[in-house]
């Protein structure tokens, strides 16, 4: 294999191996622009755009390189970016390296320090603690919604349209406006507290980019080798990602009050933080920051409507890579959180891939493991493998696809001529 490391390799966008075009199943894919031989890395992306790491694994995740504590045989990393000036709630990291690394990266954004990125995850984690109850579950959520918005717990797939998603958004709106000085009384199960994370992580992103469209944590990119290398991408290259919001939620009627959920905590997260825009301090029991400047004067205005909180949820489900643990995948491993590698979201998926993925610190790199042939599509695996009709109940009610690819053709026509064969009457 041609390797190359996070630090050395990358290209520019001419020298890529493959181009997006669309599908003759629907949607774009990735398809190679001449033979790519076995090995060769297609693809590295050197930063998530927006990313978790679960609440629960808070301490035992390095919040830069994702590394896991329990592989060097510790419970817990003890480096620390401290949330407050009482050293209460906390980054941790692995070592003081990846601790130095996040605060360059982030004061290099918007070019004056990074107390509002600080400011902005103490208040996060404040309105966690504040809530209260956290749900081992992930699903169904804990409490009601304020009563106009109670309906929507129990929506079923036949009710939802388009129309209802875009009325429920319309109405949440509203309901956030009236409720965002009151205490928050909600609580949030897991899976809502790491998908608001995901979103704030986005949110912030497309702050900086506002505030500072050159930002080099947003076009970090090299030169140099065969390797196509791009970094986070940029809010119109999240956007571009497939909106999966509509089957995610016919297949779910309950992740829409849930998504709304997560709104209205973010919305009163903004409150707390920014004030609303009359008012330079809140209800909340918080003080309204002074110091947050023109990143957080752009997060207030995202969170002022539904629409981008809307839009990150729509391409997180499909569209994600789960951050796994380095264990080998026969000792069972574990998923740490997930991260939107945007260039990487355009490679479907096929039973029998071409590409292999592997985790590089923050980053995440694609190879060949076998020799591709010019114009053939470049495929992933999302799944592990089983039977034909086990790998196609799997991805329907998973990932909301009925699967198109060679193998399952191949492997449907096969089980077809073995029933005839069986069957020759019938
Ligand atoms: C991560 S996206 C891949 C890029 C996507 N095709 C696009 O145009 O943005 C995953 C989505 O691609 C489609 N897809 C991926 N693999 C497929 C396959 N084998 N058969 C049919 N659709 C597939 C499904 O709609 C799936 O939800």
């Amino acid at each position: 294999m041609a390797s190359t490391s996070l630090e050395d390799s990358g290209s520019t966008q001419s020298q890529c191996l493959y181009d997006i075009l669309p599908t003759p199943y629907g949607g774009r894919g990735a398809f190679a622009r001449s033979a790519i031989p076995k090995g060769t890395h297609v693809l590295l992306c050197t930063a998530p755009y927006a990313t978790v790491l679960f609440w629960k694994f808070r301490r035992e995740v390095c919040a830069w390189c994702f590394a896991y504590s329990f592989e060097s045989g510790k419970s817990k990393w003890s480096v620390k970016l401290a949330l407050d000036s009482k050293g209460s709630g906390g980054i941790w990291f692995c070592s003081e390296r990846c601790r130095d690394l996040c605060i360059h990266e982030y004061e290099l954004a918007p070019g004056n320090g990074m107390d509002w990125w600080l400011e902005i995850n103490a208040g996060f984690e404040k309105l966690v603690l504040q809530s209260g109850r956290i749900s081992t579950q992930s699903t169904p959520p804990m409490d009601p919604s304020p009563a106009v918005l109670a309906y929507l717990e129990h929506a079923k797939p036949e009710d939802i349209t388009q129309e209802f998603v875009d009325k429920a958004w319309a109405l949440a709106e509203k309901v956030a406006l009236a409720e965002s000085n009151l205490p928050w009384k909600d609580a949030l199960n897991e899976l809502e507290i790491d998908s608001a994370k995901y979103v704030l992580d986005g949110l912030i992103r497309k702050s900086i980019e506002e505030t500072n469209p050159m930002a080099p944590m947003l076009i970090r990119r090299d030169d140099g080798s065969s390797t196509h290398c791009l970094s986070g991408g940029q809010w119109r290259d999240y956007l571009d990602l497939q909106d999966n919001e509509l089957p995610l939620v016919k297949s779910k009627p309950y992740m829409l009050a849930s998504r709304i959920r997560i709104y209205r905590f973010l919305r009163h997260l903004s409150t707390s933080l920014f004030g609303s825009k009359k008012q330079g301090r809140s209800n909340n029991g918080f003080t309204a920051s002074r110091s947050v400047g023109p990143i957080g004067e752009n997060l207030r205005k995202s969170l002022s409507t539904p629409v981008a909180t809307r839009a990150l949820m729509a391409r997180d489900y499909g569209n994600v890579f789960g951050i796994w643990d380095m264990t080998a995948e026969d000792e069972g491993s574990e998923m740490l959180g997930w991260a939107a590698y945007i260039h990487a979201s355009y490679f479907n998926h096929h039973c029998t891939p071409n590409l292999k993925k592997i985790r590089d610190k923050r980053g995440i790199r694609f190879y060949t493991f076998r020799d591709v042939h010019p114009g053939e599509e470049l495929c992933i695996s999302y799944i592990n493998f089983d039977s034909v009709e086990q790998r196609i109940n799997q991805l329907e009610n998973d990932w909301f696809f009925t699967c198109q690819c060679g193998q399952c053709e191949k492997d449907l026509s096969a089980n077809r001529d073995k029933l005839r064969a069986e069957n020759p009457e019938g």
